[in-house]
């Protein structure tokens, strides 16, 4: 049974809905997801999803059950990580072990087609490897490169966002915010625990068919507000095609982070 929201926004070309409560969310998220599922496997015979840690696995659970849990065609599924903790996949912080214990090993993905992080490498080496599967998949024909971007296009990226604001494990005003380039990396300060981590970057993150940002709770109630603020002002109405480049003094710079 499908739940409408109480109440609609769009901020651009993102469409905002709020549901009355967690457990709405959770009905809609399961009827959105399958029916992403029908349309990418016969439009393509596969369909390719992007999990993130935190409360989302829980909001999935209403696919672990009637109608979705007999009617998906889980066969067809094909799950990554948008970030993972570097730490061994039987350990209580591990995003594969949370998304396993809650989803996963509940519904007849098969595991050949889960992609975990190699949890015997480093960070960097994890990301690099990470980003050589991907690669990899690009050749097999399970990823698709964008024609604009040349970044490998999901199907559907299922992420939340944390009290600070912070996405995958990319962190307000960190550098890695600013990666062009690679298609995963790894940070080892993350301000959330556990510190070391490997991360989609934002031009993956970009790329991606459909994006399901989930967040419930108070918590997080702050970061909301200011990302999807009404009032844009006029100037960060301005896009011109050259450089735009602002001149301030310490004064009235002294209200900005840092
Ligand atoms: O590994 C992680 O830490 C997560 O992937 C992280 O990016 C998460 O999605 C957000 O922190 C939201 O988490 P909550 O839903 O628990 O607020």
């Amino acid at each position: 049974m499908a739940s409408t929201p109480i109440k609609k926004l769009s901020k651009g070309i993102q469409e905002v809905l709020i549901f009355n409560n967690e457990e709405d969310v959770s009905v809609s998220l399961a009827k959105l997801t399958s029916e992403l599922s029908e349309k990418y496997t016969n439009d393509k015979g596969k369909f390719t999803v992007v999990l993130s840690g935190g409360t989302l696995i829980d909001s999935l659970r209403k696919l672990l059950e009637a109608p979705y849990k007999d009617s998906v065609n889980w066969a067809k599924w094909h799950v990554f990580w948008v970030d993972e903790r570097v730490v061994p996949k039987n350990h209580p912080d591990s995003n594969y072990k949370l998304a396993y214990d809650g989803f996963l090993s509940k519904v007849p993905i098969p595991s050949g087609q889960v992609y975990a992080i190699n949890d015997s490498l480093s960070a960097e080496g994890a990301a690099d490897d990470y980003e050589a599967c991907l690669k990899h998949l690009v050749n097999t024909g399970v990823l698709e490169l964008s024609t604009t971007t040349g970044f490998p296009i999901f199907d559907l990226m299922l992420l939340g966002m944390g009290p600070d604001g912070h996405m995958a494990s990319l962190f307000p005003g960190h550098p890695l915010c600013q990666e062009k380039h690679r298609w995963v990396t790894y940070i080892t300060n993350s301000p959330k625990p556990p510190p070391v981590r490997i991360t989609f970057t934002f031009p993956v993150i970009n790329a991606s068919a459909n994006i399901a940002l989930v967040i419930t709770g108070h918590g997080e109630a702050g970061a909301v507000a200011k990302a999807l603020r009404p009032d844009l002002m006029p100037v960060e109405m301005v896009s011109i095609g050259g450089e735009f480049t602002w001149f301030l003094d310490k004064d009235a710079a002294s209200k900005l982070p840092n």
